[in-house]
């Protein structure tokens, strides 16, 4: 179970550079910071205060700890550590990162503070990744998941290509893979074609990893697919930054997915994704599917009545009514005020379920003004081959619902 709000413990002796920093963690719901100004003072913090400190930020430089001491206080008690410093040491940055320090960096511009902030989010949305190291020798395999476990992810082992793809395929949280290439039964090479043939694997990040000498295998991953591609041995530094890139790569494109298939007034699926993905999903349930359209009645009116925002709110509100109605089905915003709802089942099954919806709607009184309204539906069950033409047969019978006064259902 993730804490919702973690304590943070912030130790600097500068006020100007711990109020920056309490800043700019107070500023992310996440995070309590926790702050110290000297050794002594996150001694006591940590040894008998009895918080669980989710990682540290510390300075390097403290008066009563002048080398440094604060960073082996911090790791000795388990706690991911971030050093921020007033100067750049080449050897001191080695030695902290060999000790396990997360991150070391210099205090000389405001971007520092914030890439402090960044490093330390990161963490958090870590604990939420599950991570797949298929490897087949022990040690580079707790090698790897201990590196990854100071970054706080979730890690998984598999001893070889066959037992990666079997725990992958049992299991849709792995978010991303580490695979070496020389490994029994299935190789990491051949590993990687076969997810990335399968639609399903498209979204899992995937990192490659082989011993120096196999100088042709970095091209012959990534054209298999792999994201990214390690020699061995690597600088776990280097192998955190290509970790980190890939996942937030990949995370990016999730967002920009979800923008352009979600309606951001109502949230629910917009109509791109009925005809991309939606498409795909209710052809395969076709003898067995349905499907209805939706259409506010005179929602002119009540723009014109109370305003573009109360017609806002609601839509949004009718939107979690048919949420609540057809949590199992493909539900999306058509446009305007009309949604549609590609069902799985069969026009009988779907019919109480349209009625229910109805007689919530109509005994509702929406947003803060109030508003009673009633909805019309065009149902689809039966006479069609395709999405489109289920679409075509909803949309007459909603036509035809209007004509015969709304507030009620047709079907075929
Ligand atoms: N507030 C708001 N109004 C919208 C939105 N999208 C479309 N509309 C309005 O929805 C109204 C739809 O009007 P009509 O197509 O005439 O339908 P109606 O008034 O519901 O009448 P019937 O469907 O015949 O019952 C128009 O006034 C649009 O401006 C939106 O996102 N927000």
């Amino acid at each position: 179970m993730v804490s919702d709000e973690l304590k943070v413990l912030v130790v600097e002796d500068s006020p100007v550079v711990l109020k920056v920093l309490n800043h700019l963690l107070s500023q992310n719901p996440n995070f309590i910071p926790v702050l110290c100004s000297n050794y002594e003072e996150a001694q006591t913090k940590i040894e008998t205060s009895g918080i669980e400190f989710f990682a540290a930020i510390v300075d390097l430089n403290l008066p009563d700890a002048e080398n440094g001491e604060i960073v082996d206080l911090v790791l000795s008690h388990h706690i991911p550590c971030v050093v921020l410093t007033g100067n750049f040491d080449d050897d001191q940055r080695l030695s902290l990162l060999n000790k396990g320090v997360l991150d070391y960096i210099t205090k000389d511009s405001r971007y520092s503070f914030n890439h402090v902030i960044k490093v330390v989010e990161r963490l958090r949305k870590n604990q939420n990744v599950k991570v797949l190291v298929a490897e087949d020798s022990s040690t580079s395999r707790l090698f790897i998941k201990i590196l990854l476990e100071q970054y706080r992810f979730n890690v998984i082992e598999a001893e070889d290509g066959q037992e990666a793809l079997a725990k992958l395929e049992s299991d849709d949280s792995i978010r991303m893979l580490i695979t070496d290439y020389n490994m029994p039964h299935i190789n990491g090479y051949d590993l990687v074609r076969m997810l990335r043939h399968n639609a399903r694997f498209q979204d899992l990040v995937i990192i490659g990893l082989s011993a120096e000498g196999d100088n042709s295998l970095s091209a012959k991953f990534i054209k298999a697919g792999a994201n990214d591609f390690l020699k061995k041995p690597f600088y776990h530094e280097e192998f955190h930054c290509r970790v980190v890139h890939n996942l937030e790569a990949q995370e990016m494109l999730e967002t920009i997915r979800e923008l352009a298939n979600i309606d951001p007034l109502t949230k629910l699926q917009n109509r791109r994704y009925l005809f991309d993905d939606g498409e795909r999903m209710f052809r395969k349930s076709i003898p067995e599917a349905s499907l209805a359209m939706l259409d506010l009645d005179h929602f002119k009116k009540i723009n014109d009545t109370y305003g573009h925002a109360v017609g806002d709110d609601l839509l949004q509100a009718v939107a979690q009514e048919v949420m609540v109605h057809f949590p199992d089905f493909l539900a999306c915003r058509f446009g305007g005020e009309e949604f549609c709802v590609a069902a799985n089942e069969p026009v009988d099954a779907l019919m109480p379920k349209l009625e229910r919806f109805l007689e919530g709607i109509r005994e509702k009184e929406f947003t803060e003004a109030k508003i009673k309204v009633t909805c019309s539906i065009g149902v689809c069950g039966k006479g069609f081959d395709s999405l489109e033409t289920a679409l075509k047969i909803a949309d007459d019978n909603l036509y035809e619902a209007k004509r015969l006064g709304r507030d009620q259902i047709v079907t075929n």
